[in-house]
């Protein structure tokens, strides 16, 4: 995105963006908006929709009509027109949206008038961007947008509005101005310590230390809105027919893969999004691993392995007739130290009543075991917590707000400014050695809100938005 020209603060004399805000992608819908924002943004519809009657131009109104070409007075679209007058709009500028047609061509047509007439395409997320220099947002609120754009479970788009509605921005500014309240406590000592009554350094400390749970609580909890933005890569490993696909079959509800009686029978990479208990995943089916001289099979198996490197959990399928076998333990010294690992006994079901399955451990050392049967779906549900649990995803229900990457990092290092105040404090060093440590808390809570940040951080934050946010 190049926006050189666009200064930081209001924008009265700058130009005017447009794009179209709804998908372009995945089917047709039946409406499609292009939305402009800017100085010309009223022009230029005025200059292209032709609105029958006695409609006014007034804000917040919808007039009915057609867009037309200037240049012949041709009708390009039936559509309606929103006008969104300064600062009443999303953008705090003048805004325009025309709702058209769904379908691409008829509104990229639109578009091309629209830019003709003398709007500038928009660049990736410029809408937004021009929101929060315009005072609308702040920078949580914004990127909340942008996550709720992304979302792909309801939970996810849940804890997207809790940040679109601010909950985040109050979290992180409310221990923000503590921290400001504490460091003019500090600096008004080190200016006038003589006018004024002692200050009690035991309490500036304790307020420090809260402020610092808070962060160190907050980026602890990252992790689980980590899983619920980005979703968890499950990969299904095992020996051949001990039913892998069967079990991907079972939690994806449908008939995704192949399954027979054959041993062999997924030689390729099959990934399947889905949504259990509001976590969104991606699981993979992989071809059963074990020595063959079959070219195809073999390189099946190289992606299996793959699969099973990449995966951020892994459920090492078995067949419970045939119990823990040697196979199945090679194949458990393949994953990676770390990753989360259920074993899953399968074919519950073909087990008689009572019977203890050859080998398998009653609670087995190599890692939590679940028993289910990918036929019948007896298991099924306790399959899901298990791996949910494993995976820290267990506690998404009650998350309020959550950190994302950046506001994590920026969260992490506050707390070590703090931690540092603290050492300097129990030194017994003098004020102002401690209100160095304690500024840049300020400065990296600051910088999530979007109160301290510079115009290359807020490039760079924008510029993963989509075209028309
Ligand atoms: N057609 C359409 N739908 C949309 C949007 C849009 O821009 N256009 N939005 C875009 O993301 C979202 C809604 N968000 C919006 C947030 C604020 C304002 C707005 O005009 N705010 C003004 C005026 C509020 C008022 O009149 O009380 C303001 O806050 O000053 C508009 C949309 C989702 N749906
Ligand atoms: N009785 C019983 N049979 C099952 C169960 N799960 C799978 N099967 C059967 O086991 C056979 C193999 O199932 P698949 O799901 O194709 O196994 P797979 O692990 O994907 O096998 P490959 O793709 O060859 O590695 C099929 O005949 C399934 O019907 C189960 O829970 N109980
Ligand atoms: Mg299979």
């Amino acid at each position: 995105m190049t926006r050189g020209d666009v200064p930081i603060g209001a924008n009265p004399n700058g130009d005017t963006i447009a794009a179209i805000a709804t998908a372009v992608a995945a089917g047709a819908g039946s409406v499609a908006i292009v939305r402009l924002s800017g100085p010309q943004a009223e022009a230029i519809g005025r200059r292209l929709f032709v609105a029958p009657g006695s409609q006014a131009w007034e804000s917040h109104r919808v007039l009915y009509g057609h867009v037309v070409d200037p240049a012949d007075g041709r009708r390009v679209d039936e559509a309606l027109l929103l006008l969104m007058r300064a600062p009443r709009s999303f953008t705090r500028e003048d805004v325009v949206e025309l709702h058209c047609h769904g379908g691409l061509v008829a509104v990229r047509q639109v578009l091309e008038l629209v830019l003709a007439a003398g709007a500038r395409l928009a660049g990736a997320g410029e809408f937004s961007q021009r929101a929060f220099l315009n005072g609308r947002l702040d920078l949580t609120r914004a990127e909340a947008i942008a996550e709720m754009v992304a979302a792909r479970s309801r939970r996810a788009a849940e804890l997207a509005m809790a940040g679109i509605d601010g909950g985040l921005q109050r979290r992180i500014g409310g221990l923000r101005e503590r921290l400001l309240d504490q460091l003019a406590e500090l600096e008004a000592r080190v200016d006038f310590e003589e006018d004024l009554p002692p200050l009690d350094g035991a309490l500036v400390r304790a307020e420090l230390e809260a402020v610092r749970g808070e962060l160190e609580r907050l980026v602890a909890e990252s992790r689980q809105g980590e899983l619920l933005r980005e979703g968890l890569r499950v990969a299904i490993v095992g020996r051949p027919n001990v039913g892998k696909s069967s079990l991907l079959n079972l939690l994806s509800r449908r008939e995704r893969a192949i399954v027979t009686d054959l041993p062999g029978t997924t030689r390729d990479l099959l990934e399947s999004d889905l949504v259990l208990d509001g976590v969104p995943l991606t699981l993979l089916d992989t071809a059963g691993i074990r020595p063959t001289d079959d070219r195809v099979e073999l390189l099946g198996i190289e992606r299996s392995r793959q699969a099973l490197a990449g995966a951020d959990a892994v459920l090492l399928l078995f067949d419970l007739l045939a119990g823990w076998t040697a196979a199945d333990r090679e194949l458990r010294a393949l994953v990676p130290e770390g990753v989360p690992l259920l074993l899953v006994g399968n074919k519950l079901d073909a087990l008689p009543p009572g019977a203890a399955p050859a080998g398998v451990p009653s609670a087995p050392p190599e890692a939590p075991l679940a028993r289910i049967s990918a036929l019948t779906g007896a298991g099924r549900d306790d399959l899901v917590a298990a791996l949910l649990g494993l995976c820290g995803a267990g506690e998404v229900q009650g998350l309020q707000v959550a950190l994302n990457g950046r506001q994590r990092e920026l969260a992490a290092a506050a707390a070590t400014s703090l931690e540092r105040a603290l050492e300097t404090a129990a030194l017994g060093l003098p004020w102002d050695f401690w209100t160095i440590d304690l500024r840049a808390a300020i400065a990296g809570l600051g910088a999530i809100t979007g109160e301290e940040v510079s115009e290359a951080v807020l490039e760079r934050i924008f510029s993963r938005f989509c075209i028309g946010k």
